[in-house]
């Protein structure tokens, strides 16, 4: 069987060349990223105000680096006044950046499934972002939700989720429709080779993490097909990492465990839908969905990544100053580490867990602050730094 190999060490962006005024030529010593922004819908914008008000600081703070950011108006708003999310060609034009920062995509006047296909799954698609990293930790200051899960040694998980393919391969129609004998079809699609770069870069993940455990999540009982090859690619690929105790679960049993017995999981890898649903329940056992950060990788660095936060546009919360911009913000910092910045990255990251500890949170933490508010909160205590 072919192995497929990922580079998931960060490999720093070499300094550019740049021309001055003056004729002479020099090497910058600044490191230039190129980051498209996509707000998109409802609390995603409200979020990305709140990150990009981050960014400039640490940028600032820590010197060194330009974040060049290219805001973009794709979402729902341009789709209901010019009829499309984005304008012709935007795939191939968003691939000239380095990476890719995503607010949500939703909107109460636009089937959902029209708003997700039109813009956030074509990118994770044809950028080939073939894992979607979404990791779930109780930090400091969390309310706990369930008695046997409120500290971060009950709950440290990994989740990585097939992002490609799979439910979401987008295959499938309509035919005979609004009729009686209506016939829908939503066909799932593994592939080996998709499988197996996903499996890949999960053992490797467990591998990295002192516990080198992972949990390789399926429902191979009822889908006896692309769920049992699934297994298979399993048990082949975990050859390759003899020092990785692994186990194997059925998803509908996976979430009792999750609740039950969630000491007992560190990496956990899991097809798409099923990885979709799973990392909501993390995010809730966590404490909250407005803390739940993702990144959307393609390993190869072969195209730009893409960092959001789990949550979608939040219909009942969006335009109130209401959302939690904690998992936005974290999304950015595994940007920034994506892209070499480890220590602005850690800045960030440790100014959120401060203001969390400290009470500095929105309703769904059970604090009483405003999404503007907890982005001030935060950008003084990476000031403080
Ligand atoms: N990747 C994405 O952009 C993405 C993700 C999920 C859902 N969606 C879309 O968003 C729309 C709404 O979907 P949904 O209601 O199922 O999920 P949702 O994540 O938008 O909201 C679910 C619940 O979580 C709460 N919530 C979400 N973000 C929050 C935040 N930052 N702070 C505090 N609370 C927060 C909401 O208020 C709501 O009660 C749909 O169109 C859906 O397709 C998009
Ligand atoms: O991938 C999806 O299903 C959309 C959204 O629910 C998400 O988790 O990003
Ligand atoms: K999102
Ligand atoms: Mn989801």
């Amino acid at each position: 069987m072919n192995t497929i190999r990922t580079a998931t060490r960060t490999t720093l962006p070499r300094a550019k060349i740049l021309q001055p005024r003056h004729g002479l030529m020099y090497m910058s010593s600044i490191r230039q990223h190129k980051v498209a922004v996509i707000a998109g819908d409802g609390v995603g914008i409200e979020v990305t105000a709140s990150t990009l008000d981050v960014l400039r600081t640490i940028q600032k703070k820590v010197g060194g680096f330009e974040l060049k950011f290219d805001e973009l108006d794709y979402g729902s708003a341009r789709y209901k006044a010019k009829g499309s999310y984005a304008p012709e060609g935007w795939v191939e034009d968003l691939r000239k950046n380095d990476v890719i920062f995503f607010g949500a995509v939703g909107d109460p006047e636009v089937p959902d499934h029209i708003s997700l296909w039109d813009l956030i799954l074509p990118m994770r698609q044809n950028f080939q972002q073939y894992v979607n990293v979404r990791p779930s930790k109780i930090l400091p200051g969390i309310p706990a939700r369930i008695t046997n899960i409120n500290s971060h040694k009950d709950l440290d998980w990994l989740i990585i989720r097939e992002n490609t393919e799979g439910e979401y391969s987008g295959q499938g129609g309509r035919t005979h429709k609004n009729t009686p004998w209506e016939i829908a079809t939503e066909t799932s699609i593994f592939t080996r080779k998709g499988v197996e770069r996903c499996l890949r870069f999960a053992f490797e993940q467990a591998q990295k993490r002192p516990k080198k455990f992972l949990t390789v999540v399926s429902k191979s009982n009822a889908q006896r097909y692309g769920l049992v090859l699934w297994d298979e690619v399993a048990e082949i690929v975990s050859k390759d990492y003899p020092d990785v105790k692994w186990d194997k679960m059925l998803v509908d049993a996976m979430t009792v465990r999750m609740v039950t017995k969630p000491t007992s999981l560190d990496t956990i890898v899991t097809t798409n839908l099923h990885g979709d649903i799973l990392s909501d329940l993390a995010a809730g056992l966590s404490g909250s969905i407005g803390i739940a950060h993702s990144l959307s990788l393609d390993p190869t660095r072969k195209s730009p990544s893409l960092f959001e936060p789990v949550h979608g546009a939040a219909f009942d919360i969006m335009g109130k100053n209401l959302a939690n911009p904690i998992a936005a913000i974290m999304s950015s910092a595994e940007m920034l580490r994506w892209l070499g910045e480890e220590k602005a990255a850690q800045i960030i990251e440790k100014a959120c867990e401060k203001s969390i500890e400290k009470g500095q949170t929105t309703g769904d933490l059970g604090g009483k602050l405003k999404t503007t508010e907890v982005t001030e909160a935060v950008i003084k205590l990476l000031e403080d730094q």
